[in-house]
Parts: C-alpha cells; structure tokens; sequence
C-alpha cells in the first residue's frame, strides 16, 4: 500500500545542513496499524510527513495505493492527499469554528453540497462520540474531544490512510487509552490503514501490528511488534521495550553471587494459558521458581514472559529447555556461575 524507497531529508537552515532523514526503506501494508517509535529528534515527524509529502523529500519516492506522490505537484498531489487523513499532536483545530465546521471544513474545500456536508458531519460525530457537541467551539472541549474531532476531520474524504502524529501525547492515560481504542476501531470496522508515531511503547504494544524504531534519522529495526516486543536486538529497542517491563530488581537478583540456572521463556497465542511449565517441571524433576512473568496482551495477542530458576543438583538444563521448545515456547538458558 505504502512503499517508501531511499527517502531523506535534509533540512538547511543558516547554510547549515541538518540530516533529519537518513535514505530509509518501508513497506506499509494495507489494514495494517503501523507505529514508528524513536525519541525526540529521531526523525519520526520528518518520516511520517513525508508520507504525504507535507515535506517533500530530498531523495526517494512515496508511493500510495500505485501512486508516486513524489513526482506530483499542485492540485494533482492535493487529489492524492484527500486519500490520506492526518491528526497531529496539538489537534490544530480552527478555534472560531464549531465542532461541526471544523468536521465540515475538507468538505466545504472540495465544495460539497450542503446536504451531502450535514450528512456525512452527522455521520462521523456519531462515529467518533461527539454527536452532542456538533455546536460547541473547541475551547469548551476536552483534550480527548478536541483528538475526536481531529480524528472525524481527519476522515471527511473517506481516506484510506490515516496518519497520526503523536495523536495521545497531550492526553492523560486514560483518555489515551479510549483515543487508541476508537483508531482501533476505525481501523478495524473502517479498514482504514494506520501509521503513527509515538515515543510510547504502551502505545505500540496496545494497537499497532508492526513497528518501525527510529534512532539518528534511521530505521533500527523493524518487524512484526510480538517479535520486536519479545526479542529486541537494538539498543533503543530495548530501552522501549523496558519502558513496560520494569526487571531492574530481577537483574539485580540475577547478576548477585549465588551460582544459579535461569530460563527465559516466552510464548504467545493459545500457548499463553496451557500449563506447558508445570507439565515440564513434573516430567523433569525439577522444582522452579519464578523470578519475573508478565501475561498479557499486543494487541488482541496474549503472550507472556516468564523468567524461571530451576533447583536441583546437577541440573540438565538443556532437557527442560529441550521440552519446553518442543511444546513451541522460545527458551533461552543463562547460566549464572559466582
Ligand atoms: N523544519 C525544520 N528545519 C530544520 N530542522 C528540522 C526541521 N524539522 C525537523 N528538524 C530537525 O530534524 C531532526 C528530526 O526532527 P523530527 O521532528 O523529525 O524528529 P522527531 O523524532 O519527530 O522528534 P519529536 O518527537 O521531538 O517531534 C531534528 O534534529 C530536528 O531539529
């Protein structure tokens, strides 16, 4: 759906050059909840407003549904844009409009008719909640309103992509959550495609199928988010990834003097509620105990971590290890010696 080839972008200011983006490649696929995740200054904005070609790349092309938007221009890029909805970070609605024109506004700019216009407002208030506020102005709104009229704006011309740029950073937990919970929906019911950024790995965990992480202008490492999620390979990976595990006190357990046997195990799908270890752990003879498990869910996906030391004298590792594997679990044993 999404095929972005070698973009960059270099911004110069002052005779300065500023390497915002390093020549990436991404493949977005369609229905998908893509999520690009990186810190301040990674180059995530630069990345997703490229996509548009709200900034023209310096290199590369953007391709959408077949079409390269990187080689149009004037009202023919603008055509291709009614295909993407965007909503950003501040909302970046018209403060002397209503809900209802500010729902209304792309319409109006293509010039449709009033009936078509009131129709189709009433339409997406009902979808994103704001039915009872269509004559309000946004200051009387709360933050999660103003994302929701964002968001029905955002998706006036029937998209099919919708792009979010840090859609729940000004939000509080809670109103992120049911932010996240309507862009899965409209995801899901819509078939919309979703690509957004976020400095948030609860947010990636919580709706997003694949992920993209971003360090220095570049893609780190990409994947399906289980895979990314449960083996991280980059440095910035992990520290995101450990923004929803907190293990400090385990490491610290673990690395202390005693010699001992620990098994990182982890599993996903139907897996998740079968009692695999306790099977293993009665057929081996060795008795376990659990340092650290998290059960929950990505997405609609349970999955679960479990770090495990085994007890017993000269213990055989490699055959629980060995059993686990061969009921599908992914095993990695450390050995601790003092
Ligand atoms: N219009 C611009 N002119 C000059 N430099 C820019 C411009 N926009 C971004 N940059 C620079 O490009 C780099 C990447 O910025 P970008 O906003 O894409 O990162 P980001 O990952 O979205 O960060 P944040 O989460 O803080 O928004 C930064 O060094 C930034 O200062």
């Amino acid at each position: 759906m999404i095929h972005v080839k070698q973009v960059s972008k270099t911004y110069t200011r002052n005779q300065t050059s500023i390497s915002a983006l390093k020549p990436v490649d991404l493949h977005i696929r369609s229905g998908e909840i893509f999520g690009i995740i990186g810190h301040s200054g990674a180059g995530k904005s630069t990345l997703i407003r490229c996509l548009n070609c709200l900034e023209r790349p310096t290199t590369g092309t953007v391709t959408v549904n077949g079409v390269d938007l990187t080689a149009l221009h004037g009202k023919k890029l603008q055509a291709q844009r009614q295909q993407i909805g965007m909503i950003f970070q501040h909302f970046h609605l018209l403060s002397s409009a209503t809900v209802f024109d500010n729902i209304a506004f792309p319409l109006r700019l293509a010039k449709a008719d009033r009936k078509h216009i009131r129709e189709r407002v009433e339409e997406l208030a009902e979808l994103v909640g704001l039915q009872h506020v269509l004559n309000q102005y946004p200051s009387q709104l709360s933050g999660g309103q103003k994302q929701r009229v964002g968001i029905a704006r955002a998706l006036a011309m029937k998209p099919h992509v919708l792009l979010c740029d840090e859609a729940t950073s000004a939000l509080d937990p809670e109103t992120t959550r049911a932010i996240l919970q309507l862009l899965s929906r409209i995801n899901r019911e819509l078939g919309i495609t979703i690509v957004l950024i976020t400095h948030e790995m609860q947010v990636i965990r919580d709706i997003c199928d694949r992920v993209a992480v971003m360090d220095a202008g570049e893609i780190v490492e990409q994947g399906d988010v289980i895979d990314v999620f449960l083996h991280p390979a980059h440095r910035v990976t992990r520290q995101f990834v450990s923004q929803v595990q907190d293990d400090t006190h385990v490491r610290s357990y673990v690395e202390s003097d005693a010699a001992k046997t620990i098994l990182s195990i982890s599993f996903k799908g139907d897996q998740t509620y079968e009692p695999v270890l306790f099977e293993t752990v009665r057929d081996t003879g060795y008795s376990f105990s659990i340092l650290q498990g998290t059960i929950s869910k990505m997405k609609d996906l349970p999955y679960g971590q479990l770090l495990i030391e085994l007890h017993g004298e000269q213990i055989d590792h490699e055959q629980v290890a060995d059993q686990l594997r061969a009921r599908g679990l992914e095993v990695e044993v450390m050995e601790w010696r003092s």
